[in-house]
């Protein structure tokens, strides 16, 4: 046993140890598996591990948990999250040379990494961050020349970042974040190299040319210079007085500003200034004359949308306290788009109710509505009104309606009879020769998609495992629903901006039976990475290619990502065939949102939702799941992951220090898969 790694503990000592004797004693005369058993023994014996329940009795570790093999040898090694602790001796690794992929990532180990591991020269994918490895990145590891994924990030390496990364020509990710590097990054030519960070070291100095195309996110918090951070000092502007030797590439740039140039920037703030005066001078004029003219429409057309407008200039007149948050823009649509009816149209209408539904307000209280736009959909644009009563609605103008009256009516009230927990329900209707409103019950939490894509920087509150199943079950059991309505009914455009939140995060359901009102214009599903292959005409659709648009709104939820995205470079992969081609290189684990990190104790659930998700993308109809079946694999999964998940809550309130490791793991390899690794 070399010396040469500190064991200060003796406990470590005796450890070692027993290893060690291990090692020397038991291997000899027995086949490969059987030293690879004996390694794995050793290495439970030297870093514990509290979820570390192998079955010794059983001679084959190729069954114990977290073990792959391969021929009879050992493959694969993943053990995320298993609570091992302490230093790994060398002696174990040595014994493991048929390892492709070693996941030890979010345990507590520490120390040095074992030297041996060089001689597990067929290594493709190695994550070992959320650990506390130190000392330098060891040499040895740049022997293994198979490597394709690379993640240290979230340590405590310390040390230079060593040309010799060059010799892993394959590395496809190198993620080294949050440890304590130091110095320049060398020049790094990996062609492959697809994701790289450096986040959080002491690296200074700059960007070298082959590493300048990836975002700003992969350096932050260093004191590196140049593209796509600030340029270093000696590319700025050519000073006026002294030159900065700051490493701070921010303030580096900034000293060297000429007296010259900081003279223009000046001026051009004063003419920019007197410029937006003048422009805010020429639209108060113009808004308010148009705003004599909104009022002369409105006297005339009483049905019409009232323009709050005024609101904000009077205070909220009708004693609306909320109308204040109503933008300008927004309102001034909300004229713009109601100013085209007669009021000869609109008489004598009224909003038609459904069901059970409180009228608590008619045509003329939703007309006289404080009004927002919610947005622009396919079938027209979605206001939020809130009522002088105090209720709020969501309101859908529809365009294109090209369908008569008489059919519009009974297809409405197709529709409205439609009751369902998970759908949002529609409350009322108005029908005009010019006019077609839907009224809804307004959904507080918004879409998914806003929730998933929107504002994912500071402040946000991560989206869990618990929610993002629960939401996947609600969505399920409301296109269930509907398909039960007949074989011919399905809904034609499941997406997750048609997927609303209740205040409780509840799924629901919208945009259900519209597609047959409107017009060929009004083509559903634009969002073309949400449609099934065999959708030719976006509105002739059935159960499975909802079935299909389900599954690719489930890979969203579990990988974060909006359906179609530019991946490694490649633009306009779309979600599925992004998701199949990672598990197919066994790299499945990085799928995952990496805000599920956190939920390790759900792996097992997250693999099983990802299987059901790819299930329901398979290429042909016939393949894929009906939605019943969804639903109950659903339900299953979240059953098994009831339990788990209080336990991984209680973990992430405990984590406190270690709390790093579930907030700040930039883009590492998520939880590992058990179906594809
Ligand atoms: N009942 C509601 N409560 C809250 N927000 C809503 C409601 N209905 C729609 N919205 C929001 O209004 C916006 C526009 O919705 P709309 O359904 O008109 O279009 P879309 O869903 O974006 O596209 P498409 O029409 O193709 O489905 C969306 O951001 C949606 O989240």
């Amino acid at each position: 046993m070399k010396s040469g790694f500190g064991f200060a503990k003796p406990l470590m000592e005796v450890l070692q140890l027993i290893t060690f004797l291990l090692l020397v004693f038991f291997p000899l005369g027995k086949s490969d598996l059987a030293a690879e058993r004996t390694a794995l023994i050793a290495l439970r014996l030297a870093v514990g591990g509290r979820s570390l329940l192998w079955n010794t009795t059983d001679q084959s570790p190729c069954r114990w948990q977290g073990i792959t093999c391969e021929n009879n040898r050992v493959t694969v090694l993943r053990l995320p999250g298993n609570g091992l602790i302490g230093q790994i001796p060398v002696g174990i690794f040595g014994n493991l040379t048929q390892l492709h992929t070693l996941s030890l990532r979010l345990n507590a180990l520490t120390g040095p990494l074992p030297s041996d591991l060089a001689a597990s020269t067929d290594l493709r994918n190695l994550y070992l961050q959320g650990n506390f490895f130190s000392g330098e990145i060891p040499s040895s590891l740049f022997g293994l020349k198979k490597l394709v994924r690379l993640n240290l990030a979230l340590n405590n390496f310390s040390g230079g970042i060593s040309p010799s990364f060059n010799n892993l020509t394959r590395l496809a990710t190198l993620y080294l974040q949050s440890n304590k590097l130091t110095g320049p990054i060398p020049e790094l030519s990996l062609t492959n190299l697809g994701q790289f960070n450096v986040s959080f070291n002491q690296l200074n100095g700059p960007i070298p040319s082959s590493l300048q195309k990836f975002k700003a996110d992969s350096f932050l918090s260093t004191s590196l210079c140049g593209s796509p951070l600030s340029p270093c000092p000696n590319e700025a502007v050519p000073p006026a007085s002294g030159g900065s030797s700051s490493n701070n590439s921010n303030s580096g740039g900034k000293k060297k500003l000429s007296g010259g140039a900081i003279a223009g920037i000046a001026i051009g703030s004063v003419v920019a200034f007197l410029l937006i005066l003048l422009i805010l001078f020429l639209l108060c004029g113009k808004k308010s004359s148009r705003k004599t003219n909104d009022i002369a429409t409105m006297k005339q057309l009483p049905s019409e949308v009232e323009i709050p407008r005024e609101k904000h200039i009077r205070g909220g007149e009708n004693g609306n306290s909320n109308s204040s948050e109503y933008s300008g823009a927004a309102t001034a649509a909300v004229s713009a788009v109601t100013t085209s009816k007669t009021a000869a149209d609109s008489k004598n209408k009224k909003l038609i109710f459904f069901g059970n539904a409180a009228r608590v307000f008619d045509l003329e209280d939703l007309l006289r509505a404080s009004a927002e736009v919610l947005g622009k959909g396919t079938f027209g644009t979605a206001y939020k009104a809130i009522l002088e009563v105090g209720t709020t609605v969501a309101v859908k103008r529809l365009k294109d309606v090209t369908i008569s009256e008489r059919e519009f009516r009974e297809k409405i009230e197709a529709v409205g009879s439609m009751n369902h927990e998970n759908l949002v329900p529609l409350r009322a209707y108005y029908y005009s020769r010019d006019e077609k409103l839907l009224v809804y019950d307004f959904m507080p939490n918004g879409s998914l998609s806003a929730l998933l894509h929107g504002n994912r920087g500071a402040g946000r509150t991560p989206l869990n495992w618990e929610t993002r199943s629960g939401i996947a079950l609600g969505a399920a059991r409301g296109i269930e629903y509907l398909h039960s309505q007949g074989s011919t009914v399905s809904h034609g455009n499941i997406k997750s901006s048609n997927i609303l939140l209740t205040k409780s995060y509840d799924a629901r359901v919208s945009d259900f039976g519209l597609a047959q009102l409107v017009g060929p214009t009004a083509t559903p599903n634009r969002v073309a990475g949400y449609r099934a292959p065999e959708v030719i005409d976006a509105r002739k659709v059935s159960q499975k290619a909802d079935v299909y648009s389900f599954g690719v709104l489930l890979l969203e939820l579990l990988t974060g990502k909006p359906p179609t995205h530019a991946i490694l470079n490649e633009e306009g992969v779309d979600l599925p065939r992004w998701v199949q081609s990672v598990v197919r290189d066994e790299w499945t684990s990085e799928v995952f949102d990496l805000e599920l990190l956190r939920y390790q104790t759900v792996e097992e659930e997250m693999v099983q939702l990802l299987q059901l998700a790819i299930d329901c993308c398979a290429q042909y109809p016939d393949k894929r799941p009906s939605m019943a079946e969804v639903t109950r694999r659903i339900e299953d999964l979240r059953q098994s992951s009831l339990g788990q998940f209080q336990d991984s809550q209680a973990d992430v309130v405990d984590e406190d220090g270690s709390s790093r490791r579930t907030n700040s793991i930039d883009s590492g390899p998520a939880p590992s898969s058990l179906m594809m690794d």
